[in-house]
Protein backbone atom coordinates (compact mmCIF):
# COMPACT_ATOMS: atom_id res chain seq x y z
CA UNK A 1 0.00 0.00 0.00
CA UNK A 2 1.12 3.72 -0.84
CA UNK A 3 1.70 4.94 2.74
CA UNK A 4 1.74 8.59 1.50
CA UNK A 5 -2.26 7.81 0.75
CA UNK A 6 -2.92 6.47 3.89
CA UNK A 7 -2.82 10.36 5.88
CA UNK A 8 -2.82 12.65 3.05
CA UNK A 9 -2.01 16.54 3.84
CA UNK A 10 -4.32 18.70 2.26
CA UNK A 11 -2.61 22.24 1.09
CA UNK A 12 -4.58 26.01 1.42
CA UNK A 13 -3.77 29.47 0.49
CA UNK A 14 -4.82 31.96 3.38
CA UNK A 15 -8.36 32.48 3.90
CA UNK A 16 -9.61 28.76 2.02
CA UNK A 17 -10.02 26.54 4.91
CA UNK A 18 -12.66 26.70 6.89
CA UNK A 19 -13.06 23.92 9.95
CA UNK A 20 -15.64 23.26 12.55
CA UNK A 21 -12.64 21.99 14.98
CA UNK A 22 -9.40 21.47 14.44
CA UNK A 23 -6.04 21.41 16.84
CA UNK A 24 -3.59 23.76 15.73
CA UNK A 25 0.05 25.15 15.43
CA UNK A 26 1.65 28.20 14.12
CA UNK A 27 5.17 29.16 12.80
CA UNK A 28 7.38 30.17 10.01
CA UNK A 29 9.15 26.69 10.37
CA UNK A 30 12.24 27.05 7.91
CA UNK A 31 14.04 23.87 7.80
CA UNK A 32 11.53 21.70 9.80
CA UNK A 33 13.94 21.17 12.50
CA UNK A 34 13.75 19.24 15.33
CA UNK A 35 12.51 21.34 17.81
CA UNK A 36 9.67 22.37 14.95
CA UNK A 37 9.40 18.44 14.18
CA UNK A 38 8.49 17.95 18.21
CA UNK A 39 5.53 20.60 18.20
CA UNK A 40 4.21 19.45 14.95
CA UNK A 41 4.40 16.24 16.15
CA UNK A 42 2.64 17.40 19.79
CA UNK A 43 0.24 19.23 17.46
CA UNK A 44 -0.54 15.88 15.37
CA UNK A 45 -0.66 13.55 18.05
CA UNK A 46 -3.46 15.36 20.35
CA UNK A 47 -5.60 16.05 17.12
CA UNK A 48 -5.66 12.19 16.60
CA UNK A 49 -6.37 11.64 20.22
CA UNK A 50 -9.28 13.93 20.51
CA UNK A 51 -10.64 12.97 16.58
CA UNK A 52 -9.83 16.54 15.62
CA UNK A 53 -7.72 17.20 11.84
CA UNK A 54 -4.07 18.64 12.45
CA UNK A 55 -3.55 22.24 10.90
CA UNK A 56 0.19 23.61 10.06
CA UNK A 57 -0.55 27.38 9.17
CA UNK A 58 3.31 28.50 8.33
CA UNK A 59 4.39 31.67 5.80
CA UNK A 60 6.31 31.82 2.48
CA UNK A 61 8.82 33.19 2.97
CA UNK A 62 9.04 33.52 6.37
CA UNK A 63 9.38 36.50 8.04
CA UNK A 64 13.11 36.56 9.20
CA UNK A 65 13.97 36.01 5.27
CA UNK A 66 11.66 39.36 3.74
CA UNK A 67 12.41 41.35 7.15
CA UNK A 68 15.90 40.57 8.14
CA UNK A 69 17.25 39.08 4.93
CA UNK A 70 17.88 35.66 6.44
CA UNK A 71 19.51 32.86 4.33
CA UNK A 72 16.09 30.36 4.15
CA UNK A 73 17.54 26.55 5.18
CA UNK A 74 14.27 24.89 2.90
CA UNK A 75 12.58 26.16 -0.01
CA UNK A 76 9.00 26.13 0.18
CA UNK A 77 8.48 22.27 -1.78
CA UNK A 78 10.96 20.76 0.77
CA UNK A 79 9.37 22.77 3.61
CA UNK A 80 6.28 21.35 2.55
CA UNK A 81 7.22 17.87 2.07
CA UNK A 82 9.14 18.10 5.87
CA UNK A 83 5.73 19.05 7.17
CA UNK A 84 3.77 16.76 5.43
CA UNK A 85 6.03 14.00 6.67
CA UNK A 86 5.06 14.61 10.09
CA UNK A 87 1.01 13.98 8.83
CA UNK A 88 -1.19 16.95 9.13
CA UNK A 89 -4.27 16.52 8.10
CA UNK A 90 -4.26 20.23 6.58
CA UNK A 91 -1.19 22.70 6.17
CA UNK A 92 -1.91 26.56 4.92
CA UNK A 93 0.38 28.54 3.42
CA UNK A 94 0.11 32.44 4.27
CA UNK A 95 1.83 34.37 1.78
CA UNK A 96 4.22 36.91 3.99
CA UNK A 97 4.33 40.42 2.35
CA UNK A 98 4.74 43.77 3.54
CA UNK A 99 0.40 43.99 3.23
CA UNK A 100 0.33 40.61 5.43
CA UNK A 101 2.69 41.61 7.47
CA UNK A 102 0.64 45.00 8.81
CA UNK A 103 -1.47 43.19 9.67
CA UNK A 104 -2.55 43.37 13.39
CA UNK A 105 -2.74 40.23 16.14
CA UNK A 106 -6.37 40.87 16.36
CA UNK A 107 -6.66 40.26 12.69
CA UNK A 108 -4.51 37.48 13.00
CA UNK A 109 -6.82 35.77 15.80
CA UNK A 110 -10.10 36.37 13.79
CA UNK A 111 -8.50 34.73 10.65
CA UNK A 112 -7.75 31.26 12.25
CA UNK A 113 -10.82 31.68 14.04
CA UNK A 114 -12.09 30.06 10.75
CA UNK A 115 -10.47 26.97 11.63
CA UNK A 116 -12.66 26.53 15.08
CA UNK A 117 -9.34 25.50 17.07
CA UNK A 118 -9.97 23.82 20.29
CA UNK A 119 -6.43 23.99 20.94
CA UNK A 120 -3.42 25.64 19.36
CA UNK A 121 0.18 24.33 19.90
CA UNK A 122 2.97 27.27 19.96
CA UNK A 123 6.26 27.07 21.38
CA UNK A 124 7.87 29.81 24.31
CA UNK A 125 8.64 32.52 22.03
CA UNK A 126 5.97 32.48 19.58
CA UNK A 127 4.85 35.99 18.30
CA UNK A 128 2.58 36.99 15.70
CA UNK A 129 0.61 40.44 14.32
CA UNK A 130 1.96 43.92 13.41
CA UNK A 131 5.62 44.67 15.16
CA UNK A 132 4.97 40.90 16.74
CA UNK A 133 2.34 42.49 18.85
CA UNK A 134 0.53 38.91 19.70
CA UNK A 135 2.24 36.54 21.59
CA UNK A 136 0.86 33.37 23.55
CA UNK A 137 -0.51 35.05 26.47
CA UNK A 138 -2.98 36.84 23.66
CA UNK A 139 -3.58 34.22 22.19
CA UNK A 140 -4.48 32.51 25.31
CA UNK A 141 -7.54 35.03 25.65
CA UNK A 142 -9.17 32.97 22.74
CA UNK A 143 -8.21 29.84 22.41
CA UNK A 144 -6.86 26.57 24.77
CA UNK A 145 -3.00 27.64 24.11
CA UNK A 146 -0.80 25.15 24.72
CA UNK A 147 3.33 26.55 25.05
CA UNK A 148 5.78 23.26 24.40
CA UNK A 149 8.96 23.52 26.34
CA UNK A 150 11.87 24.69 24.01
CA UNK A 151 13.46 21.34 22.74
CA UNK A 152 17.61 21.81 23.35
CA UNK A 153 20.31 19.97 21.87
CA UNK A 154 22.65 17.37 23.94
CA UNK A 155 24.73 20.50 24.95
CA UNK A 156 21.63 22.35 26.37
CA UNK A 157 21.18 24.70 24.13
CA UNK A 158 17.79 25.75 21.84
CA UNK A 159 17.45 24.44 18.88
CA UNK A 160 16.67 27.25 16.12
CA UNK A 161 16.54 27.82 12.60
CA UNK A 162 18.85 31.24 12.98
CA UNK A 163 21.35 29.13 15.15
CA UNK A 164 21.52 26.50 12.13
CA UNK A 165 21.63 29.40 9.56
CA UNK A 166 24.99 30.63 11.74
CA UNK A 167 26.35 26.68 11.95
CA UNK A 168 25.86 26.57 7.93
CA UNK A 169 27.64 29.99 7.61
CA UNK A 170 30.69 28.62 9.87
CA UNK A 171 30.75 25.86 8.01
CA UNK A 172 29.65 23.62 10.69
CA UNK A 173 27.65 21.69 8.39
CA UNK A 174 27.09 18.30 10.32
CA UNK A 175 26.05 20.13 13.17
CA UNK A 176 23.69 22.18 11.12
CA UNK A 177 22.55 18.89 10.09
CA UNK A 178 22.14 17.30 13.74
CA UNK A 179 20.20 20.08 14.88
CA UNK A 180 17.89 19.98 11.28
CA UNK A 181 17.30 16.31 11.87
CA UNK A 182 16.60 15.08 8.51
CA UNK A 183 16.18 12.47 7.32
CA UNK A 184 14.10 12.46 10.50
CA UNK A 185 14.31 10.12 13.29
CA UNK A 186 11.55 8.34 13.72
CA UNK A 187 9.47 9.37 16.67
CA UNK A 188 6.48 8.00 17.77
CA UNK A 189 5.14 9.75 20.71
CA UNK A 190 1.48 8.90 19.93
CA UNK A 191 0.81 5.41 20.71
CA UNK A 192 -2.91 5.37 22.20
CA UNK A 193 -4.21 6.82 19.23
CA UNK A 194 -3.98 3.78 17.36
CA UNK A 195 -1.96 5.88 14.47
CA UNK A 196 1.24 6.07 13.10
CA UNK A 197 2.31 9.48 13.82
CA UNK A 198 4.50 9.52 10.45
CA UNK A 199 2.47 9.24 6.82
CA UNK A 200 5.35 7.01 5.61
CA UNK A 201 7.41 9.57 4.29
CA UNK A 202 9.35 10.12 7.44
CA UNK A 203 11.84 7.25 7.74
CA UNK A 204 14.96 6.86 9.99
C1 LIG B 1 -0.44 38.90 10.83
C2 LIG B 1 1.03 38.88 11.15
C3 LIG B 1 1.78 40.07 11.08
C4 LIG B 1 3.16 40.06 11.37
N1 LIG B 1 3.86 41.24 11.35
C5 LIG B 1 5.17 41.23 11.71
C6 LIG B 1 5.93 42.43 11.81
O1 LIG B 1 5.40 43.53 11.60
N2 LIG B 1 7.24 42.36 12.14
C7 LIG B 1 7.85 41.15 12.37
O2 LIG B 1 9.05 41.13 12.66
N3 LIG B 1 7.17 39.99 12.31
C8 LIG B 1 5.85 40.01 11.99
N4 LIG B 1 5.15 38.83 11.93
C9 LIG B 1 5.89 37.56 12.08
C10 LIG B 1 5.91 37.10 13.51
O3 LIG B 1 6.78 37.93 14.25
C11 LIG B 1 6.42 35.65 13.57
O4 LIG B 1 7.64 35.53 12.89
C12 LIG B 1 5.43 34.71 12.94
O5 LIG B 1 4.18 34.82 13.59
C13 LIG B 1 5.91 33.26 13.00
O6 LIG B 1 6.28 32.91 14.29
P1 LIG B 1 7.69 32.24 14.51
O7 LIG B 1 8.70 33.25 14.05
O8 LIG B 1 7.74 31.93 15.96
O9 LIG B 1 7.66 31.05 13.64
C14 LIG B 1 3.79 38.83 11.70
C15 LIG B 1 3.02 37.66 11.78
C16 LIG B 1 1.67 37.67 11.51
C17 LIG B 1 0.89 36.40 11.64
N1 LIG C 1 13.58 24.43 19.83
C1 LIG C 1 12.26 24.57 19.80
N2 LIG C 1 11.50 23.85 20.63
C2 LIG C 1 10.14 23.99 20.62
N3 LIG C 1 9.47 24.84 19.84
C3 LIG C 1 10.19 25.60 19.00
C4 LIG C 1 11.61 25.50 18.92
N4 LIG C 1 12.05 26.38 17.99
C5 LIG C 1 10.96 27.00 17.52
N5 LIG C 1 9.84 26.55 18.12
C6 LIG C 1 8.47 26.97 17.88
O1 LIG C 1 8.14 26.60 16.56
C7 LIG C 1 7.30 27.60 15.96
C8 LIG C 1 8.00 28.13 14.74
O2 LIG C 1 9.17 28.83 15.19
P1 LIG C 1 10.19 29.55 14.23
O3 LIG C 1 9.86 29.21 12.84
O4 LIG C 1 10.29 31.00 14.59
O5 LIG C 1 11.53 28.78 14.64
P2 LIG C 1 12.89 29.33 15.16
O6 LIG C 1 13.80 28.17 15.12
O7 LIG C 1 12.72 30.02 16.49
O8 LIG C 1 13.28 30.37 14.02
P3 LIG C 1 14.29 31.61 14.07
O9 LIG C 1 15.55 31.15 14.72
O10 LIG C 1 14.43 31.99 12.62
O11 LIG C 1 13.59 32.68 14.90
C9 LIG C 1 7.09 28.67 17.04
O12 LIG C 1 5.87 28.37 17.71
C10 LIG C 1 8.29 28.48 17.93
O13 LIG C 1 8.06 28.94 19.25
Amino acid sequence: MDQHLEFPTSFHGQDTLKLSGCVLTIGAFDGVHRGHQELIGTAVCHARRLGLPSVVYTFDPPPKVLLAGAQPLTEIGDKLARMSALAPDHIVVAPFDTAYRARTAEDFIREIGAFNPHMIWVGEDFRFGSCKRGNSEMLAHYFDTRILPAVRCEAGEIVSSSRIRALKAAGRSTEAASLEGWPGIRFDRCPSANFPLTNGAYHV
